[in-house]
């Protein structure tokens, strides 16, 4: 049992997931390597355990596959999980306006997300067709999304499927998901149901107000992917001044470890249209937060107030965030911020373990103003574990933290996802060890090929340098760097590169690194930020 009472053994988490090999060992190969030092040669151990008992996941189902032979499995080689595009709670919708069926080049997202349990679209009041049509796609683009279940239901019968286990392996299966598909199987929809709001439930007044003005009615909740987020007068990194530029934002106590937020800068290029256009309203027939007795306050961040509180009907512990109003400009025009808007939207579309579910979206409070988001509780996040606790967790403790933390990224990524916010306080936990990835708030999708967004994202110690050098086009590695970060603080139980400015947290990162150059990171100069002075460290000082 872990200090703080939260017990991250291999054997809980296995209890709580009914997955033990899996994140004990990520595979059912083990790579051993010899004494003998870093480049020996590597022994391929069996586990004792790598026979299967039926398990109702589907991921084993997956494995299953391979030993009916259904798929070739390459011996040590693990099969790249980024090529198996899950059942994705994001659809990928037509594009109304283009009749010609041309094929991308590229799987580009153009889609807004939509509840994985769908949109109700009577209960919103909206066709079909309002609802759907909520994207702005490439021209010519035919999105990858299949109708799943009806072609999937053919290709395999469901007698043949153990419950629960259709998705993966039938996508693993089906290289044609990252290929492409006649615009009519995209236009159809799996049988969703919204989690904004329950139809059968009331409609209260504050969304009944809210629906009456034009900021409700976007017609997609997430921006689309691939905007162009300029920032001009809150960051540095545009005006190329080098040193000064850097230092100029600098950040000098523990609190400014969170970098500010992007919200105002990124809206001011959001497609301000699509939130004018007519769309359902996100917040009819939402509970209203009377149904829940607030226990404590849990904590408060920058955008949210999270109480701990117990649903009246079911007795269900569960989190509520209270959506803080008053914090940016997009709220003035809008009434809502975007940064909200992005993590209900993204939250709500996500069906992960280690993902933290947002149950509902309820609507109240003292002036029936208030916006909460209903989440399943998690007694601990990883900052608090690490802090009360004494000493490092142990290696295999950190594995397991570090499996679960990778297969939801994997996930968001899988889904065209980048969080932009990893740190151990948006990783929770529960008494069981099981971790979730939380605070979407900084989250968006994207696209290809890569478009600008802003580098004011990730909280400074576990931004990567390309953030830091000024970097505005950037992808999934961003979110990479941080776990890496992550991890060598479990293991180590202190920050990895606690810088105290930008300019010192670059510091941090080449003297521990080597200060990079042209020639070992070609385009480095290129960087806005580049300019400065760094130290010259000429080699890499990480040692495993
Ligand atoms: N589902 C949950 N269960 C338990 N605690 C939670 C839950 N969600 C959030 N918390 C706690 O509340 C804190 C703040 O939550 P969150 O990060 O979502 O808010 P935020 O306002 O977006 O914060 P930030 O300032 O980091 O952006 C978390 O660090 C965690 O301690």
């Amino acid at each position: 049992m872990a200090a703080g009472g939260v017990d991250v053994s291999r054997s809980s988490v296995a209890a709580a997931k009914k997955d033990y090999d899996f994140y004990r060992n990520g595979s059912r190969d083990l790579y051993v390597r010899q004494s003998g030092g870093r480049d020996a040669e590597r022994r391929h151990v069996k586990r004792p355990n790598d026979h299967y008992a039926g398990r109702n996941d589907g991921r084993h189902r997956s494995r299953l596959a391979y030993e009916k032979g259904q798929v070739q499995e390459e011996p040590e080689v693990q099969r790249p999980l980024e090529k198996k595009r899950k059942f994705s709670p994001i659809l990928w919708n037509k594009a109304p306006s283009f009749e010609k069926k041309t094929k991308s080049p590229f799987p580009v997202p153009t889609a807004n997300l939509i509840s994985n349990q769908g949109v109700d679209v009577a209960a919103a009041g909206k066709t079909k067709d309002q609802v759907s049509v909520v994207m702005s796609p490439e021209p010519g683009y035919v999105s990858p999304v299949q109708p799943l279940e009806a072609r999937l239901s053919e290709k395999y019968p469901v007698d043949d499927l153990e419950e629960g286990q259709l998705e993966e392996e039938q996508v693993m299966q089906e290289p044609v998901r990252e290929s492409f598909l006649e615009e009519d199987q995209v236009m159809q929809e799996p049988p969703m149901k919204s989690r904004w709001g329950s139809p059968k439930e009331e409609f209260v007044s504050h969304a009944d107000n809210i629906s009456r003005t034009s900021r409700w009615n976007r017609s997609s909740l997430t921006p689309e992917c691939g905007e162009v987020m300029v920032s001009e007068e809150h960051h540095s990194s545009g005006s190329g001044s080098g040193y000064h530029s850097v230092e100029k934002l600098s950040a000098d106590d523990y609190s400014d470890r969170e970098c500010c937020s992007s919200d105002h800068v990124e809206v001011e290029n959001e497609d301000r249209a699509s939130l004018d256009q007519g769309g359902m309203n996100m917040l009819l027939g939402s509970r209203s937060v009377n149904n829940f007795q607030k226990l404590n306050k849990i904590n408060e961040g920058t955008y949210g107030i999270v109480y701990r509180a117990r649903d009246e009907k079911t007795k269900e512990i569960v989190a509520l965030k209270k959506i803080k109003m008053k914090e940016d400009r997009f709220e003035e025009e809008y009434g809502f911020p975007l940064t909200s808007l992005r993590e209900i939207n993204i939250l709500l579309s996500c069906n992960h373990p280690s993902i933290v579910n947002v149950k509902e979206v309820v609507v109240g409070g003292k002036n029936d103003n208030d916006v909460y988001m209903v989440m399943e509780h998690l007694e601990h996040d990883l900052r608090g574990v690490m802090d009360r606790k004494k000493e490092p967790f142990s290696t295999s403790e950190v594995k397991c933290l570090m499996m679960q933390l990778l297969e939801g990224l994997s996930y968001l990524h899988t889904n065209w996802i980048i969080h932009r916010d990893l740190k151990p306080s948006n990783l929770l936990m529960n008494n069981s060890g099981e971790l979730k990835i939380c605070d979407f708030g900084m989250a968006r999708q994207y696209g290809s090929p890569i478009k600008p967004y802003t580098q004011m994202v990730i909280t400074q110690w576990y931004r990567p340098p390309e953030l830091l050098l000024g970097a505005k086009e950037y992808s999934t590695a961003v979110d990479m760097w941080s776990v890496g970060c992550i991890m060598a603080e479990l293991l180590s139980q202190k920050p990895l590169f606690p810088g105290k400015s930008e300019l010192d947290q670059l510091q941090k990162i080449f003297a521990v690194l080597g200060t990079p150059n042209e020639s070992i990171w070609p385009g480095f100069s290129s960087f806005p930020n580049a300019k400065a002075k760094f130290p010259s460290q000429p080699y890499n000082m990480l040692l495993f």
